[in-house]
């Protein structure tokens, strides 16, 4: 039968599988497929290409997954496949991804993470085979004994990632206990001449290892277990648990011999149980009710619920899972009794699971996938009053003690809703400590100064709470949603615009580590660092992949990637300082930026850095202001009081300042910039002569007054106060146009605009353009020196 609609590139093979559940869910579900040279069942392990890697067209841009069912759906992409995923050493959680004891490239951990399971089988790249050992032995020396087929990926599986906690995981062995005396659990691919798909040796003599030995003694028992299918009621009658399972399934397969196996992986099969295929959490309540009201599932239900089917065919040379006795059964034909025994007891569970699944108001379905109620101890709780002073909510030592928090009002009310189960936080901005300590000071004063200095990190970021908070939550919210969006940050040099962000940011990887929120990956570009704006999706590129290409290629990966779906995709954090440098003509370099958070799949979310409050509406085009979103937060200018809050919570502890000279600092720079790292610098600066001067380790007044002074008479200011009229008027000029437009870089002809300007109003005569060209130009500079 094959498929004319849309892809003619896939055709199922042999007839749909009807039962009652399949029939409830309105999905036509098969046993097997054709894409290309790609001929799959149930039960195989494929790759599946991963749009996020480096490159997704090879064997290590892929993923590994084992085929759990094959359905048509409705839609452009129709034929999907439920899988169960494996992933590499290297895609697994942090702690786990670094261990030395797992093999990078030989090695797959079966991963109970929640990732999308339904995929495409266009995503699919090939078929592989996957060798479930026990946790003991070496992946090397198995892989060197199995002497498996070269030119198809083989892995081998030790581990199964589990959770352990509501986002906390666990490796567990992926063999049971019973099953490490068995030889290792290998599924074969189907021979077909057709394909180029790879044959694997069992059809061949294999070596005598012990390992081999048993592998051949598994196969010759599975080949019976065939045969004992095909001939109903015919087995060899050794194996109990497989008598007692077997089953008639003569109403849903008329003309297969259909062999039901329980997977290896019985607590995630039964998710399947769920008539439409999502929230785990409470299909597991409602199994677990199931199973306690029928008193026990027998056992001949479980596998009806966890079974996948699949054809056996006479030829069919699948060697089974190894060990896996206990936990498979064959279903035999033509048992009127059973089957109707069967068929009954399917549809009362049936009925029972969906009764409940009804009654099971939807708010609490998926709510118990985001938050467990019950769990509120794994919520980011608001700190004891008591200890708040000494440590805050991440148990960093914060001198300060914490304010109260301002409510979010962030135009996402989205976001809001969400975090509101997660605002019982009391959030604090508050910085880490350094990893390596700066050089010990000798005195009070040098402490200080330490302490003033810029890149000194602080213990907390004091009068910006509000901002920090409405990042906090706007970020929050898009993790939790598992989806993207765009937020405009803006402020004047100087305000804790980017330390405000790394922090929030920490704060969140903090969260993660601690398994309170969803894993996100954190990648940052700034305009200052970029040599032009496209490089920015070659910087992009590189830390998302580790792969470094040109700029159009870059351009390319990045729209693929986040144009299309990735099943295992995490949350991607990007903030963009400086965003006015990524400015060009065309616009397309911030278009892009912009525009790939609106895609469904990309689960990007950007924060934009810039100086300008209105850089939007006034440089970018407005199909770029319109993907930037409505999401702003300013950082106004430091007030002299804050300034002052800021400096003293820098030298909490510390007697060092006349709280006069600190409030004279702030006074003078808030009447300025309101910049911060101005009044650090001159704070900085007034120690240092504090400590020249015999002051007894004060600073004073007069160093204050001293530093400020020579602030203004600073080598620039001395220059520019040494400067002509005329080149005093024309830098003005350019200074103002800077500031207006918030590019550092101008046009002659629009600064001579902005001095025709202030010439009118300080009642200068205008220069001539010549005269003006002539300011800026090297010869002018030249003949100015000699003259
Ligand atoms: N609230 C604050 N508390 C303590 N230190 C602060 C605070 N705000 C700013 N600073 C200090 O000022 C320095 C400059 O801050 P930051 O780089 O975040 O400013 P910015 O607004 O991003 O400036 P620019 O636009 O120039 O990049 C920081 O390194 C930090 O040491």
């Amino acid at each position: 039968m094959r498929n004319t609609r849309n892809n003619p590139l896939v055709e199922w093979k042999g007839s749909a599988i009807s039962t009652n559940y399949y029939d409830y869910c309105k999905r036509t579900y098969y046993r097997e497929f054709a894409f290309g040279r790609i001929h799959g069942k149930i039960g195989d392990f494929v790759l599946i290409s991963n749009a996020d890697s480096a490159d997704p067209d090879t064997v290590e841009g892929c993923d590994v997954a084992e085929i759990l069912k094959l359905f048509e759906a409705k839609g452009d992409d129709p034929y999907k496949a439920k899988v169960k995923w494996y992933s590499r050493p290297n895609g697994l959680p942090k702690k786990f991804a670094s261990s030395k004891e797992l093999y990078q490239n030989l090695e797959v951990i079966q991963d109970n993470r929640s990732f999308d399971d339904i995929v495409s089988i266009e995503t699919f790249f090939s078929l592989c085979q996957v060798v479930g050992i026990d946790m003991n032995e070496d992946p090397a020396e198995v892989m060197k004994s199995l002497e498996l087929p070269t030119n198809f990926p083989v892995y081998v599986c030790r581990y199964k990632l589990v959770y352990a906690a509501k986002r906390v995981f666990k490796l567990e062995p992926y063999l049971k206990m019973n099953d490490t005396s068995s030889s290792p659990r290998i599924k074969t691919v189907k021979d077909t001449s057709s394909s180029p798909r790879i044959k694997t040796k069992a059809s061949q003599e294999i070596p005598s290892s012990p390992r081999l030995k048993a592998l051949k003694e598994k196969v010759l028992r599975n080949k019976k277990l065939e045969q004992g299918v095909k001939n109903l009621g015919n087995d060899d009658g050794n194996d109990v648990d497989e008598k007692e399972e077997r089953l008639n399934n003569k109403k849903n397969s008329p003309s297969f011999d259909i062999q039901i196996t329980t997977s290896l992986y019985e607590p995630q099969q039964s998710l399947t149980l769920d008539p439409r295929e999502r929230n785990p959490v409470v299909l597991n309540r409602e199994i677990s009710g199931a199973t306690r009201l029928w008193g026990g599932a027998p056992s001949c239900w479980k596998t009806m619920l966890g079974c996948s089917f699949f054809s056996a065919k006479k030829n069919d040379p699948h060697i089974m899972p190894s060990g896996s006795a206990p936990r498979r059964s064959s279903i035999l034909e033509h048992h009127g009794f059973e089957t109707w025994i069967r068929n009954l007891a399917y549809e009362v569970v049936c009925h029972f699971i969906f009764n409940i699944y009804e009654k099971t108001p939807s708010s609490k379905r998926n709510k118990s996938e985001i938050i467990s109620p019950t769990k509120s101890s794994q919520r980011l709780r608001r700190p004891n009053k008591k200890s708040s002073s000494k440590k805050d909510l991440y148990g960093n030592t914060s001198p300060r003690t914490p304010k109260s928090v301002s409510k979010l009002k962030t135009s996402e009310t989205s976001s809001k809703k969400k975090s509101s189960s997660v605002r019982l936080a009391h959030l604090t901005p508050s910085v880490p400590e350094r990893s390596t300590s700066l050089s010990t000071p000798n005195s009070a004063l040098q402490e200080a100064r330490a302490r003033l200095h810029v890149s000194a990190v602080p213990k907390s970021l004091p009068c910006r709470e509000k901002e920090f908070d409405n990042i906090y939550y706007f970020l929050l919210g898009k993790i939790l949603d598992g989806t993207g969006g765009c937020m405009y940050i803006s402020g004047v040099p100087g305000t804790g615009k980017t330390a405000t962000v790394q922090e929030v940011v920490r704060t969140l990887q903090n969260a993660t580590s601690q398994g309170e929120i969803p894993e996100f990956q954190f990648v940052e570009l700034n305009g200052m660092r970029l040599t032009e704006p496209r490089q920015a999706y070659v910087q992009l590129l590189k830390q998302l992949t580790g792969r470094t290409v040109v700029a159009e290629q870059a351009q390319q990966l990045l729209e693929r990637r986040f144009t299309h779906t990735g099943p295992r995709r995490i949350t991607t954090l990007l903030l963009v300082d400086e965003l006015d440098l990524l400015w060009t003509r065309r616009q397309d370099v911030v278009y892009n930026l912009l525009d790939w958070p609106t895609k469904s799949s990309s689960r990007l979310v950007v924060l934009t850095i810039a100086n300008t409050m209105n850089l939007p509406e006034r440089l970018l085009m407005g199909r770029v202001t319109s993907r930037l979103g409505l999401t702003r937060v300013t950082f106004h200018p430091y007030t002299h009081k804050q300034l002052e809050e800021i400096v003293l919570a820098r030298l909490e502890g510390m007697k060092v300042f006349d709280p006069d000279a600190v409030q004279l600092v702030a006074r003078k720079v808030a009447a300025v910039s309101g910049d911060a790292r101005r009044a650090l610098d001159i704070c900085r600066r007034a120690t240092e002569l504090a400590e020249n001067d015999d002051s007894e380790g004060m600073v004073e007044m007069k160093h204050v007054d001293q530093a400020l002074l020579e602030m203004v008479a600073s080598t620039k200011v001395q220059a520019i106060r040494y400067c002509s009229k005329i080149e005093q008027l024309f830098l003005s000029a350019v200074a103002a146009e800077v500031q207006r437009t918030g590019v550092e870089e101008t046009s002659f002809h629009k600064v001579y605009m902005q001095l025709r300007s202030l010439c009118t109003f300080d009642g200068y005569a205008l220069p001539s353009i010549t005269e003006a060209l002539g300011v800026c130009s090297p010869s002018w500079q030249l003949s100015s020196t000699f003259n």
